[in-house]
């Protein structure tokens, strides 16, 4: 996108990196609040500010190089601007950036990212040495596919509509999409755009899912009339996939230990005209202990690092921290130990990550196997981001014996 040169944008821009740098707060929270906070800004200003907080915070790492030092709350102008010359765009005359150098940030440039991938690539040294650790040469293709910004891509919710219907009530509001024929419910937008200020959105017709993450759901091979329990629910992106699925026949028991996403997830169900939903939190674990041999398929959506959807949450390369990873993968462990009770004899399971590391993934699926005699490995699934162009993910389908 060309420099749009208006020093209010440049403000939203620097108020909402100085909130995700230093405030720890989402990007895509604060930028919708940034957004929310001018109205009178066009669409053009709008995608300006947007892409230019992901731009700078995919590429922080690599920006500091070229500026020098690392970023800070007083040098954010700075940071901003260094990124507009590696763009090899002219700055405003600002005495915000009279103190830029071209020659000597392209030269900076030059030294630090030319022998050096974790800095062209701008991902932390630590986050570089266990990819490469775990995935090999694998991992420098990962890295690079997700340095590509994400698509967005809608689920069509088949309760209400299908997709060629979405598709054209979708073109008479002036939004194209392209279809994604590997992926039976998967409509891509041509352009980005505000897609939640929509009828058919308003109307329940669709869900923004990424397309990888629209494989785990039918991984579990649901049938109308079943009895499942998605056991990290969260927000409801997969619950109210597999209510589609299930064509609103049988019972889905959606849990999770925030009160507030399932909150969000019953708002998203009414929407979706989604009905055989029943939230519970689970707040003792009186709440799984209650559902032991119950369920005909059980989806374990564990929490991750995340480490498959950076492409989406760039500001996640800069929050998480190896301390983190290791008692997340803890986490997964017993999440999976505990919950696999739910599973009713004959029935199975899908532990599912959107995680590329393989200590999250197969090898915590062959840990849980080892202890488990029960339970059977049918079939897994890794999804590459180098390899599908949309985010990683991990499943695997266990059957209780
Ligand atoms: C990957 S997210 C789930 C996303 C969700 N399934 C969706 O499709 O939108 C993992 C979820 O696990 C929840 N969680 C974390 N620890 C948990 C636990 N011990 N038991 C159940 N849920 C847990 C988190 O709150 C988070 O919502």
């Amino acid at each position: 996108m060309k420099l749009l040169p208006y020093k209010n944008l440049f403000i939203g821009i620097t108020d909402t990196l100085n909130q995700v740098f230093f405030h720890n707060k989402y990007a895509d929270r604060e930028l919708e609040r940034t957004l929310k906070s001018n109205p009178k800004w066009g669409s053009k200003d709008r995608g300006f500010i947007a892409e230019t907080v992901y731009d700078t915070v995919r590429w922080k790492r690599m920006i500091e190089a070229s500026m020098g030092k690392d970023v800070a709350e007083d040098n954010l102008w700075e940071f901003v601007g260094t990124w507009f010359v590696l763009q090899d765009e002219k700055l405003p005359f600002w005495d915000e950036f009279k103190k830029l150098s071209p020659k000597e940030i392209l030269k900076r440039n030059h030294a630090a990212t030319d022998k050096n991938f974790a800095v062209r690539e701008s991902i932390p040294q630590w986050m570089h040495d266990l990819g490469e650790k775990e995935l090999g040469n694998q991992w420098k293709k990962e890295v690079e596919a997700m340095n590509i910004p994400a698509p967005t891509v809608l689920r069509v919710n088949t309760l209400k509509i299908d997709r060629k219907g979405l598709k054209n009530e979708l073109r008479q509001e002036r939004i194209d999409t392209e279809v994604l024929s590997k992926f039976p419910d998967a409509l891509q937008l041509k352009e980005k755009t505000n897609v939640f200020r929509t009828h058919s959105f308003k109307d329940g017709f669709f869900e923004i899912q990424d397309a990888g993450s629209q494989l785990i759901s039918p991984y579990l091979n649901v049938k109308p009339g079943m009895r499942v329990v998605d056991a990290c629910a969260g927000a409801g992106g997969k619950t109210l996939h597999l209510a589609a699925l299930m064509e609103n026949k049988g019972q889905i028991y959606s849990l999770d230990i925030h009160e507030w996403k399932l909150l969000e997830l019953k708002k998203r169900a009414k929407r979706a005209g989604a009905q055989n939903i029943q939230t519970k939190v689970i707040d003792s674990t009186k709440v799984i202990k209650k559902l032991e041999g119950t369920a005909d398929r059980l989806l374990i959506d564990a929490p991750c690092s995340g480490l498959g959807v950076i492409s989406r949450n760039p500001d996640a390369k800069w929050k998480l921290s190896l301390d983190f990873i290791e008692s997340i993968q803890k986490e997964q462990e017993k999440i999976l130990n505990d919950y696999c009770k739910m599973v009713k004899s004959g029935g199975a399971m899908v532990y599912a990550t959107c995680s590329i590391l393989p200590s999250e993934n197969q090898l915590q699926v062959e840990k849980f196997l080892k202890n488990h005699p029960e339970f059977k490995l049918v079939r897994e699934k890794q999804i590459l981001p180098s390899q599908s162009g949309f985010d990683g993910f991990y499943m695997a389908y266990m059957e209780k014996v």
